[in-house]
């Protein structure tokens, strides 16, 4: 919907009415399209401003369209005719202008925009390219260097840094729909003649070749076999090398392959999903929309290693005042110095002030007193864990919120050591902690619902994309990846290397292979969880560990010292010492030949696609279990707890909504398959919900919870 009202006398407002965010839905685009044609008719118009309602100019097209029959006009001629008009049209930026957005934006003669505004060219991240003449209008008007760097990234830009690239024509920090107006006024009876971008030459620097052939390397890298970011360094080509119309026959061309290609569906799903997680719910019926968050100011961090540091780093940078507490002297002046430098330099690079004066270190716990929330990072060891939150818990007051950073420990435990359980709540960061997106906000039983509220309203505040997960051992990411872990190892028994494990991995679009990770997280810390859980027995190869297949592998080199690549051997020689870069080592292949022959193995070649279907389909066959038990509420949520957790490439939608693509029918027959060939790996038994699916005729992912009878975590 839109609407036209005349102002000052002259100029046509046309207002964009589709809440929250503008988009452009088939009902929008007619309403551009009819006032549009009477503003152009009207003879007492002379000028037109196009704005959006309630502050935001326009979130582009409506993604929620996407796939369903499209209805109403098409962006292409409707922005054209806007362009074509002869009398000025000036969009008015409020909010945000994104994707057909600030194409049509694009589309006008001037663009005024308010000064807290953000534009750009998303659509890459739908696995999109801006096809509504975004990738021939921006090139025109700011370069190529500067439209490639846009579009094949997708992010957004400042106000400032669009008025200084000359996406725009003014910024304001006053009314933004009185300065178009006013500006409108002004150039009523200006030629449009240079106003039009889709006329102008397209600025190429001499070198263009090398910039694309450059571009597009770094695109493909950087995509990990992502489609659409390649689409969009072609489609800017087509800009730089041909006239208008032929360019746009291109972008309509490349645009065609990418709407119906699985990634855009994947990239989509992600969208909708990043945003389905934060509406949670907890087995007692308590939700997001009726819970509210604790009032958060201070916050105290206990323990200042890997975790700690980069918790406080990210509490500091939401806004909020920590309390940073370690055991001794020596280590707090460590953490202090380590925290201080971390600020330093993102205060350097994101250009704001530092914020040193909102962390106080301390080595007394009783520095923690006056704090809403703890936040308990200290040594993954249940004795000390348990010690502390009863000391806590005498320690503060009863409305004091106590969470735990835990990866693999029982927090129903923990708050059974408090006065108040139902304060206690997992807060289950990745690492680094400051950088990763995911947080596990865990629950048990006894969490009452404003403390999952704060934790998941702390997580929104530092940036987090968090989901709520039911309590058990490795919650839910960590719980999937032991399987995948394990059958990469079964895989190196059987004859594989490491090298090809992870170059399998990586061509799926893993930033890294399973055996890279392993040797960057450090081996002893899986060691130590086995140790924890009596499955290390020191010197033996038995293959038989309580009951089912166990690989002593990773045991065996953690005896030999190779803890990874901060020992510079692992799975991987890490040579000379300190580098980061994984080299192919011939002791190991020496070692593995040798432990074959031990065990009886007989090594036969393995392909990438059995690499992918055993590590896969195990991580995704413990999913099913997950949302079988009310672990997690969704796929959705398993999905973004992997794509934002452990680099499962968003392209692929996480590891439910891939299964739910390569078809559930198909998944389960390879499970089937592979557990009749490994009867002793439980994990590769399909679960009852996935036979449940592919009986009821795999429904769409949108519809599994349908299927799943427990509405939440069994606990
Ligand atoms: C045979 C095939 C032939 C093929 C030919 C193909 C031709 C097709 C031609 C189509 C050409 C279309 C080209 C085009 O225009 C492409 C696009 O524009 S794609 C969309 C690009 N825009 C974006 O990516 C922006 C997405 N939105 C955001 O980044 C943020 O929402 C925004 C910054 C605008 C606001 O952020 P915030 O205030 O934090 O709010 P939320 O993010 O929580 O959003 C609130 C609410 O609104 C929903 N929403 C947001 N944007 C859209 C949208 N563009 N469409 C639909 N819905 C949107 C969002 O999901 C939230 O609702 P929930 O219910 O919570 O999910
Ligand atoms: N390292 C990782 O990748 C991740 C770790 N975690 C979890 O975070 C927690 C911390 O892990 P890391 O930071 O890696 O450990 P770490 O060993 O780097 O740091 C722990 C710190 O706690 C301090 N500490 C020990 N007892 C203390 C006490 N009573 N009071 C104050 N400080 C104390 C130690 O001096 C040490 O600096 C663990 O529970 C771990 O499982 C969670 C996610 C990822």
């Amino acid at each position: 919907m839109a609407a036209l009202t005349l102002v000052s006398g002259s100029v046509g407002l046309i207002t964009l009415q589709n809440p929250p965010v503008n988009a452009l839905s088939s009902a929008v685009r007619q309403g551009i399209v009819d006032t549009v044609q009477r503003a152009v008719s009207d003879p007492q118009v002379k000028s037109v401003v196009i704005c959006g309602q309630n502050g935001v100019f326009c979130g582009g097209a409506d993604i929620k369209e996407f796939g369903k029959t499209m209805l109403g006009p098409p962006l292409v001629p409707m922005i054209h005719t806007i362009e074509a008009a002869d009398k000025p049209v000036v969009a008015a930026i409020e909010g945000s202008a994104l994707g057909g957005g600030l194409e049509l934006a694009l589309g006008c003669h001037y663009r005024i925009t308010h000064s807290k505004a953000r534009l750009g060219l998303p659509e890459v991240t739908l696995g999109l390219l801006p096809a509504a003449g975004g990738s021939q209008r921006l090139p025109r008007l700011i370069g190529v260097p500067a439209a490639l760097d846009l579009i094949t990234t997708g992010r957004h830009v400042t106000a400032a840094e669009a008025l200084k690239l000359g996406i725009v024509d003014q910024v304001t920090d006053q009314s933004t729909v009185e300065a178009a107006v006013k500006f409108a006024l002004s150039v009523e009876v200006q030629s449009l003649t240079s106003r039009r971008i889709s006329t102008l030459p397209c600025p190429c620097p001499a070198d263009v070749d090398a910039l694309f052939e450059g571009v597009m390397q770094r695109v493909r890298q950087r995509g990990r076999g992502a489609i659409a970011p390649v689409a969009c360094v072609q489609a800017v080509q087509a800009a730089a090398t041909l006239p208008y119309a032929q360019g746009m026959e291109r972008e309509q061309e490349l645009m065609a392959t990418l709407f119906t290609s699985g990634q855009a569906r994947a990239l989509q799903y992600c969208f909708f999903s990043q945003r389905a997680v934060s509406r949670w719910s907890l087995p007692s019926g308590a939700r997001w929309d009726s819970t509210k968050p604790n009032p958060v100011t201070k916050v105290a961090v206990i323990g200042l290693g890997t975790m700690g540091r980069g918790i406080t780093v990210a509490l500091v940078q939401a806004g909020l005042s920590v309390v940073a507490v370690e055991t001794h002297e020596q280590q707090m002046m460590a953490a202090q110095r380590a925290v201080s430098g971390m600020l330093e330099r993102l205060a350097q690079r994101q250009g704001v002030p530092l914020a040193l004066d909102r962390v106080r270190f301390s080595t007394e716990l009783e520095a923690v007193a006056d704090v809403q929330i703890v936040i308990e990072a200290v040594f993954e060891d249940m004795a000390l864990k348990k010690q502390l939150f009863k000391q806590l818990s005498s320690l503060c007051p009863a409305e004091t919120l106590l969470f735990s950073n835990t990866s693999s420990l029982d927090i129903d435990h923990l708050a059974a050591q408090t006065d108040h359980p139902q304060q206690v709540v997992g807060m289950h960061f990745f690492a680094p902690a400051h950088i990763m997106k995911l947080l596990e906000v865990v629950y048990g039983p006894r969490s009452a619902p404003q403390a999952v509220a704060t934790a998941m309203e702390l997580g929104k505040r530092m940036g987090k994309v968090s989901v709520a997960v039911g309590n058990c051992r490795g919650f839910v990411g960590n719980r999937m990846l032991m399987h995948y872990l394990e059958e990469a190892l079964f895989l190196l028994e059987e004859g594989s290397s490491p090298e090809s494990i992870d170059q399998a991995l990586k061509e799926f679009g893993f930033p890294m292979g399973v055996f890279q990770m392993s040797d960057l997280s450090g081996l002893d810390v899986g060691w130590k969880v086995r140790k924890a859980q009596g499955l290390v027995e020191p010197g033996q190869m038995s293959r038989v560990r309580q009951g089912r297949r166990y690989s002593p592998l990773g045991d065996l080199l953690c005896e030999q010292g190779r803890f990874g690549q901060k020992t510079g051997q692992g799975w991987y020689l890490y040579d000379p010492a300190g580098s980061r870069t994984p080299r192919p080592d011939p002791w190991l292949q020496r070692f593995l030949e040798q432990y074959r022959a031990r065990q009886g193995l007989v090594s036969r070649r393995i392909d990438s696609e059995e690499v992918l279907e055993r590590c896969l389909y195990a991580l995704i066959n413990e999913g099913f279990h997950i949302l079988h038990e009310g672990i997690a509420a969704g796929p959705e949520d398993i999905d973004m707890i992997y794509v934002f957790g452990y680099g499962w490439p968003r392209h692929r939608g996480g590891p439910m909504f891939y299964a739910s693509q390569v078809g559930l029918a198909r998944v389960l027959q390879r499970l089937e398959h592979y557990h009749q060939l490994h009867p002793d790996v439980p994990h590769l038994q399909p679960s009852s919900l996935l036979r449940q699916l592919v009986s009821s005729g795999s429904p769409p992912i949108q519809r599994w919870k349908e299927a799943i009878r427990k509405p939440h975590s069994a606990l």
